[in-house]
């Protein structure tokens, strides 16, 4: 049960992520046991690396500073042996999301890239319609370009829509249902990012961790989305059920 290797591992997770949901994957992170650290300097990549479990890159809101602090991170990590998660956001908005991110794909060995279909496409050099930094129409395989994907950069694809789709380029998940309300708040992408990066740290099927964290994440969604009319009552109670969901597994 991931949560609960999460819970067990209490991992401390290096978010270098967007302003837009630093607070909230800050604490879904805490809700399911794991203890989030955000820190972007240069400076003290050095010293967070050495103390830190996992790192996340999440380019939503990247700037200058951050390509650099992110790269040097991200080596840290792969020299420490420690887990890295890429989360492309918007990659296909601008040429210079599309080129810091292959330059990023260069540098350092991702563990695992979660992502949307329209970031797939991205990543993947298909031509497709994002809808701003959300997915939009999706007219090729997801699930073969996310093969493709995994395989060009040795690494674990989790794509994330109406169906959820996990590889390794050779083993793949398909997981349906969830709630489309966790597309009406922002950070639903992100803090399941957050959460990929806990579950990396604390376990050692590293691949069957992330197809049960995407599954539980879709059934704590449907069970706050039951639970709520409005989407801020749903954002605060995702992090509620996440919360039960860990100390259930712990009893
Ligand atoms: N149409 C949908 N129906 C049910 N769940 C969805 C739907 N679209 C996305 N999700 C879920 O929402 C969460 C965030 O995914 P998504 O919206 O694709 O991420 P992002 O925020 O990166 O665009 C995932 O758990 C995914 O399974
Ligand atoms: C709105 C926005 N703009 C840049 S990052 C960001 C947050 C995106 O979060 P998510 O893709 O998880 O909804």
């Amino acid at each position: 049960m991931v949560l609960k290797e999460i819970r067990n591992q209490k991992p401390i997770i290096h978010c270098m992520t967007n302003y837009v949901v630093a607070n909230f994957q800050a604490n879904g992170l805490l809700a399911v046991g794991a203890s989030p650290i955000m820190a972007e300097h240069f400076e003290e990549m050095a010293d967070v690396s050495k103390i830190t479990d996992a790192l996340l890159l999440n380019i939503g809101t990247i700037r200058d500073s951050l390509c650099h602090s992110m790269i040097f991170a991200g080596q840290l990590a792969n020299s420490l042996n420690k887990p890295v998660v890429l989360d492309p956001v918007g990659i296909g908005v601008s040429t210079f999301r599309q080129e810091f991110i292959h330059a990023l794909l260069q540098k350092v060995q991702f563990t695992a890239i979660r992502c949307n279909a329209s970031e797939l496409a991205s990543l993947a050099q298909i031509d497709c319609v994002s809808h701003g930094i959300d997915a939009g129409v999706i007219d090729f395989s997801v699930p073969k370009t996310a093969m493709d994907v995994a395989l060009k950069y040795n690494t674990i694809v989790c794509v994330s829509g109406e169906t959820d789709y996990i590889t390794n380029g050779y083993l793949l998940s398909e997981i349906p249902g969830g709630t489309k309300k966790l597309t009406e708040i922002t950070g639903a992408g992100c803090l399941l990012g957050a959460l990929c990066t806990a579950a990396c740290a604390s376990s050692k099927d590293v691949f069957h961790s992330l197809v049960h964290l995407h599954e539980e994440y879709k059934n704590i969604a449907t069970i706050a989305a039951n639970n709520c009319e409005g989407i801020g009552d749903f954002q605060a109670d995702l992090l509620n059920q996440l919360k039960y969901k860990a100390n259930e597994v712990l009893s």
